[in-house]
């Protein structure tokens, strides 16, 4: 083992031990928030002498506080979290706030230190939740990441539940001192359990900072992110456009009455729960002289049905749809809410401080607690509802993620809220008009929330996670509603329409999908450190290339259901969505510069192919087995931009290396626009270079493994790889007229290509039926094509598949294809183990870079070379 490497490194960053350790700290905060609520009366009045006239105003004052510290401080860890490079250490921060304030609030013998001390365990308990979260999801492949999840969420469940519980009664049968050693122990093996972790993979990776889910310590149950800010600076446009797209976003998310409706709810929930905490202690010692051990029971007897029924609830929604649980669940709150208020109360002397209002109480509570998991998520699934529905609408402004994010931060927002505003409101009508007319008021509540959730959710059942309504297959003909009628109709009056029969006849089937759908394949195991993940990922793979030639490739965020309600979002190994965003918004500013700007960057300057083409600049040469001849060849309805390789874009590479031997002129001499043109440009397409070129890297090893090869066997001729990346854009064009292509139909000549293709259609494929399938852009997805050289050092086993570009839908198309080959020097031949008697070798070995070159100068008009 390595030296240099801290003692037992290895389980000490294991992932059990860094979930061990997240799962205790968060069980520590969830304990610890629930354990002071039973016990806090008799702390003011016994060891703070506060005139029990005084006591609920302190305990409303107390939990407004930690409603209000943890809506702010969220944030402001995140942020801070961010730029720590190591997030142990502001976990043990959050440690030592939360040790000192419980120490505080312990010893407290002034109501000052008890308030400090309440608000450093907020603080602390903030953090923990942001860095925690953050950690888990930094460390735990996505794989195990609902199961690590769950385990944590479920232990959360239990501090919750236990906080309350056995605080009254260790109180009440120990006394006030063994009382706290139990916090003690829980905070001793906190303190283990954050020292031992070692951050596995220190500094190898920024942080994704979630946010606290806000109420998670009175409700726990939902984990709700933060909307994560960029990791590195946008360009000023990418800020300015994203800016609009996300005014833009809430203006038509919030004029939206079910948007309204679901956040309502998570609002009253959360208050419903923090006002019944905030009250019950001193509503129980007035009506029935109950002391903490009693106390503690009652928050058992809600808890408990609450808990063990969010599953079933949860089911039912999916069934039968949100709407009518939720209704019946508001409706039936009504009476048992006003059944609480009577005993004790002097309106009714029938159901006083005797057994029959002990009875009536303690069984509303317990009918409360089952009805409360029917209304309790609602809004965090009428949200998703929305945003799916929106998407189908609108899919730019609604890109999964991104709006899914949004949907979760506005949830917490929601709770946050509540937990603030619930203690403040049920305090002062408690001792305003007393304990029966606060539960007439939250009945009242429960009667509005019932009446608009009648008015405005949703009736249908709840909608699939997210992610899983992209894994669906996409088929011909089902095209999500994302194409105009038109363009259908276009498709199949396009001149190139009349003669695919004629090219599939002469096309060798290699180059032809063989099915009807593109598959969607995640790529999260891609550098799984177990081999038989890889293996299976590779196998997949191999299936998606032998039969199709094309498959989309997840590469972003994804959903995790962890609980029914709980909804985690994390960014995982891939290309991230704000870097998608930036380099298309980068296309747009450079196609959008005048056309003398743009020529001075003319592709016919570059010896290399290198620069800007004009619109039609680029021929439809056809394919090999069914080229255009040179009179015939049409030019495309596109103009494009292209660059190549340079070390700055290569992570193997220093940046001041030299370019590597070039015999067949391709590589460097890119001719970028100036700063002064177009500012940050070159940066933002040079970071995006490196982040393909890293993701094709290992997707050649994937490539590798499913050709039956070790995994490392391109690695020696991919060291200088032959890329190409450029920006295009297709101008709508007018449907009445011929349809011309925006780039005729034709392969790619590298050994396969990572396609951004922003969020307008216009990408078919060809298929052995002669169908152009659909290849439209889904969002949170990039598009994988296999290309010449790979095919044929397959045998054309893989396929090279033939797909062209037609842009109907009167909409600007912008795309970033980048193109990854060998080295251009390396020798393509095709492998031994795909030679066979029957099945001779498809090609000669020859030359990347002569491949390259040939298939280049076929493609640009009048390029002189
Ligand atoms: O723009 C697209 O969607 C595809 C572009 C393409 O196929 C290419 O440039 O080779
Ligand atoms: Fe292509």
């Amino acid at each position: 083992m390595d030296d240099t490497k801290p003692w037992g490194y290895r389980w000490r960053s294991s992932r059990l031990l860094v979930v061990s350790s997240i799962t205790v700290a968060l069980f520590a905060e969830t304990f610890l928030y629930g354990f002071l609520t039973p016990i806090l009366s008799y702390m003011l009045e016994e060891r703070l002498h506060i005139d029990p006239s005084r006591t609920q105003t302190y305990t409303t004052a107390l939990l407004t506080v930690h409603g209000f510290i943890g809506l702010v401080s969220a944030p402001i860890v995140a942020h801070l979290a961010e730029k720590t490079p190591s997030q142990k250490t502001p976990l043990l921060i959050a440690l030592a706030g939360c040790f000192v304030g419980t120490l505080m609030i312990a010893l407290a013998s002034s109501l000052w230190v008890l308030f400090l001390g309440r608000i450093l365990q907020s603080m602390a308990g903030a953090a923990t939740w942001v860095v925690g979260f953050a950690l888990l999801a930094n460390n735990v492949d996505k794989k195990h990441l609902g199961q690590s999840m769950g385990m944590a969420m479920s232990f959360v469940t239990a501090g919750m539940v236990g906080g309350p519980t056995v605080s009254g009664a260790l109180l009440q049968l120990f006394g006030y001192w063994t009382a706290w050693a139990l916090p003690l122990v829980v905070l001793v093996l906190d303190i283990i359990a954050r020292l031992v972790m070692i951050e596995p993979g220190l500094g190898s990776k920024k942080i994704d900072t979630l946010s606290k889910p806000a109420g998670a310590s009175v409700l726990g149950n939902d984990g709700i992110p933060e909307e994560s800010t960029a990791l590195l600076p946008d360009t000023p446009s990418t800020v300015e456009h994203k800016q609009d797209l996300k005014q833009e976003y809430y203006r038509v998310m919030f004029s939206d009455p079910r948007v309204l409706t679901a956040l309502a709810n998570v609002v009253v929930v959360s208050s419903l729960m923090s006002g019944i905490n905030n009250t019950l202690p001193v509503h129980l010692r007035q009506a029935f002289g109950w002391k903490s051990l009693l106390i503690s029971m009652m928050f058992f007897c809600l808890q408990v049905p609450n808990i063990v029924l969010s599953g079933p609830s949860g089911w039912l929604r999916d069934r039968i749809g949100i709407r009518g649980p939720t209704v019946f669940g508001w409706l039936a709150m009504i009476p048992l809410l006003l059944l609480l208020g009577i005993p004790g109360d002097s309106h009714f002397p029938w159901a006083g401080g005797d057994a029959a209002g002990k009875s009536i109480f303690t069984s509303s509570l317990l009918a409360l607690g089952s009805i409360l998991p029917l209304v309790r998520g609602v809004g965090a699934v009428q949200l998703a509802y929305v945003v799916k529905d929106m998407e189908a609408k609108d899919a730019h402004l609604f890109e999964a993620n991104r709006s899914n994010l949004r949907v979760f931060s506005m949830t917490e927002v929601g709770y946050s809220l509540g937990m603030m505003f619930g203690p403040m409101l049920t305090g002062s009508l408690f001792e305003g008009v007393g304990f029966f007319y606060m539960t007439v008021a939250l009945a009242i509540t429960c009667l509005i929330q019932a009446v608009i959730s009648w008015r405005w959710l949703d009736t249908l059942p709840s909608p699939e996670a997210p992610e899983a309504s992209y894994n669906r297959r996409f088929v011909v003909g089902e095209d999500n509603g994302i194409y105009p009628a038109r363009y259908k109709a276009a498709v199949s009056r396009s001149p190139s329409a009349a003669s695919v029969k004629t090219m599939t006849e002469k096309t060798e089937s290699s180059q032809l999908a063989d099915c009807s759908h593109i598959p969607i394949i995640d790529l999260l195991t891609l550098d799984s450190p177990n081999f038989d993940e890889r293996q299976k990922l590779a196998r997949s793979i191999y299936d998606a290339c032998t039969q199709v030639g094309f498959f989309y490739i997840k590469v972003d965020s994804s959903n995790h259901t962890i609980e029914p309600e709980i909804l985690i979002l994390l960014q995982n190994h891939g290309i991230p969505e704000d870097k998608i965003d930036g380099i298309h918004s980068s296309a747009k500013r450079l196609f959008g510069l005048p056309e003398e700007q743009k020529m001075k960057l003319y592709i016919g300057n570059s010896p290399k192919f290198r620069g800007y083409s004009p619109l039609g600049g680029e021929k439809s040469t056809g394919t090999d087995d069914d080229p255009v001849a040179e009179e015939d060849a049409v030019s495309a309805l596109s103009e494009a931009f292209d660059i190549g390789y340079e070390t700055a874009m290569d992570s193997q590479k220093l940046k001041d290396d030299p370019l590597p031997r070039d015999p067949y002129g391709l590589y460097g001499d890119n001719q970028w626009p100036g700063q002064d043109i177009l500012p940050n440009f070159t940066e933002t397409y040079i970071e995006y270079c490196a982040m393909m070129l890293g993701l094709c890297r290992k997707l050649m090893r994937i490539f590798a493994l499913a050709l039956g090869l070790p995994e490392e066997h391109f690695d020696s001729m991919t060291r200088d790889p032959g890329v190409t990346s450029r920006m295009m854009h297709y101008p709508p064009q007018p449907v009445k007229e011929e349809v011309r292509e925006g780039l005729g139909a034709h392969t790619d000549f590298e050994c396969f290509t990572i396609l951004s293709q922003g969020s307008v259609p216009g990408l078919q494929v060809l298929s052995h039926s002669g169908e152009w399938i659909l290849a439209p852009p889904l969002p949170g997805t990039l598009v994988v094509n296999i290309a010449d050289c790979l095919s044929i050092w397959t045998n054309k086993k893989f396929k090279s598949t033939i797909h062209r570009v037609t842009n109907l839908t009167g909409q600007e198309r912008y795309s970033v294809p980048f193109f990854f080959g060998v080295d251009y020097d390396a020798t393509v031949s095709v492998l031994p183990n795909h030679i066979s008697d029957e099945r001779p070798a498809c090609k000669e070995p020859f030359k990347a870079g002569e491949w390259v070159r040939e298939k280049l100068s076929k493609a640009y008009v009048g390029y002189e070379g």
